[in-house]
């Protein structure tokens, strides 16, 4: 599913509009019908409604909405800010069909008190949405500032009133949601993780937008949904053998930090790796015998972490390294050994990428078609500092492209940038993933999708959609709360069954 700009979600209005032949009033009440609907189906049956409504066509959503709640037999009062202001067409078709139903407007404005909030009602955000060109300042960011300390639920229709759609909103007053309804797909602020206090729970309502639109329209970034994992994955061909499928080096652990080796390791193993060695530390080779009888062993001559390649380094296609390793001299010196002479594409995570922040320009000799898998924190250290994730997915962008790899910046909708310039927001995972030891398992599942073959593009996108998929799939059974990285591993099976 594409993600498209301000200016594209303007013209795919003005697309369906024509393709359609029906009026943009006839749109504006399709989409006030949809959030309608949402309404009376997810709010409390006896909860009164307020919907404070803009000037423009956000605003006109919401006296649609309004006039379809009212005939819906609900209670419900409306408040129109800074009343003064030149309305647009649509807007004003609406308060005119409105008005005449009897009901009183009130109005927001300057200087004036604000409207106090009836305890227990669902307050309806329709301020501003797509149009929003400036920080909301004056009545507007008072009222904003209220709503937000009222306690109640906000539902936000399109955006939520102050938030930019494709730059960053962190510095002004911007509503927080409860629910934002928004129209035809995700919009990029709503993905990016620097927005999580604004959005609350994102609903993309289907308005019937033209999918010519959609399917013509190009865009840099996109939705990673089950349709585009499917497109991705192949299943295993029927007359294959262990050696259809790669051989993937892990390098991973240290004393005490071997269970992000095993971690790895057996997400390797269930990731589908044709054969798997680990490149582990002596005091971990019992553990691993015994938890992961699958793995062959290529054992470091040092007792508590990994300090020499292991030999013949041809026997393998890729290598993945990180979890656990530690960022000691001894083991930075073998991590510049590893990418002068891994044979194929590597996965670098943890602390990996923490040894590679140290000397950046070690990255030259990382081998293309590689992926890189650091959350926020690591980005910033590898890559520098960046005051919004706006940038991060810029310099996401460019750093895939220059170094003809993919590069992850993990977060609730994890994106995949692409050394093709394009880059995906991940549709799957919960918060019980944000655990210690989600990370390994990850990269054990990333390096056996490269060691089967697939591009570094496509196993970035597999790789975090079954990621976040067996997340879910065990945040069903144990819940968010009290599931574990393991169970990720456990529920990989589920999650490769949803691509069939
Ligand atoms: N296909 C769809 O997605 C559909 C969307 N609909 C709804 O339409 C809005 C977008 O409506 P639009 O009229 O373009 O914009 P807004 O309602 O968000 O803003 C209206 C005008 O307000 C002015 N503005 C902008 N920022 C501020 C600010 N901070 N303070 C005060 N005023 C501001 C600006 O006008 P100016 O003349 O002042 O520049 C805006 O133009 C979309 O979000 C959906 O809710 C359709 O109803 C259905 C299809
Ligand atoms: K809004």
């Amino acid at each position: 599913m594409k993600i498209f700009t301000a200016a594209q979600v303007r013209a795919w209005d003005a697309a369906t509009i024509d393709e359609q032949g029906i009026s943009s009033l006839d749109l504006m009440e399709r989409a006030a019908a949809c959030c309608t609907e949402w309404l009376l189906h997810h709010c409390p049956p006896d909860a009164p409604f307020a919907l404070f409504c803009g000037r423009g066509n956000n605003g006109g959503d919401g006296l649609a909405i309004v006039r379809q709640l009212l005939a819906a037999g609900r209670s419900v009062s409306v408040y129109v800010v800074q009343p003064g202001r030149a309305a647009s067409p649509d807007f004003a078709a609406n308060h005119t069909r409105l008005a005449a139903s009897g009901i009183s407007i009130g109005a927001v404005e300057e200087g004036a008190p604000l409207p106090g909030i009836p305890a227990g009602s669902v307050v309806v955000d329709a301020l501003f949405g797509a149009g929003l060109n400036k920080p909301l300042e004056g009545v507007a960011a008072a009222l904003t500032v209220a709503l937000n300390d009222s306690g109640a639920s906000i539902i936000s229709i399109d955006l939520p009133s102050g938030l930019f759609m494709d730059r960053p909103s962190t510095t002004h007053a911007v509503i927080r949601a409860t629910h934002t309804l928004t129209f035809g797909a995700p919009k990029l602020a709503l993905l990016l993780q620097e927005n999580a206090p604004f959005i609350g729970a994102v609903q993309v309502l289907g308005i019937g937008l033209s999918t010519r639109f959609a399917q013509e329209t190009q865009s840099p970034y996109f939705y990673l949904t089950n349709k585009e994992a499917k497109a991705r994955f192949r299943p295993r061909p029927r007359f294959a053998h262990k050696g259809s499928f790669g051989h993937l080096l892990l390098a991973a652990g240290a004393r005490g930090k071997m269970g992000a080796a095993l971690l790895a390791a057996t997400a390797a193993a269930r990731g589908g790796a044709g054969l798997l060695s680990c490149h582990i530390p002596r005091c971990g080779e019992l553990v691993l015998q015994t938890a992961l009888p699958e793995a062959m062993l290529a054992t470091d001559a040092c007792e508590d972490f990994l300090t020499e390649l292991p030999a013949d380094m041809d026997r393998y296609d890729v290598v993945a390294i990180g979890p656990g390793i530690g960022t000691s001299d001894p083991v930075a010196e073998l991590l510049e050994r590893y990418l002068q002479h891994s044979p194929g594409p590597m996965v670098l995570d943890a602390d990996a990428l923490n040894i590679l922040a140290q000397h950046p320009y070690w990255l030259l000799r990382l081998p293309p078609g590689s992926i890189l898998t650091p959350h926020p924190k690591e980005f910033d250290r590898l890559f520098g500092t960046h005051t919004s994730d706006f940038d991060r997915i810029r310099t996401a962008l460019d750093q895939a492209a220059a170094l003809k790899s993919a590069v992850l910046l993990k977060g609730h909708h994890t994106f995949v940038a692409l050394p093709d310039g394009t880059g995906a927001f991940n549709s799957t995972g919960n918060p019980g993933m944000a655990r210690g030891g989600s990370g390994d398992v990850l990269t054990g599942l990333l390096g056996a999708l490269l060691a089967q073959g697939y591009s570094a593009a496509d196993a970035a996108l597999l790789g975090v959609y079954l990621h976040g998929a067996a997340g879910d799939s065990a945040a069903a059974a144990a819940s968010a709360e009290a599931m574990l990285p393991s169970d990720l591993i456990l529920h990989l099976g589920n999650a490769f069954r949803r691509l069939y």
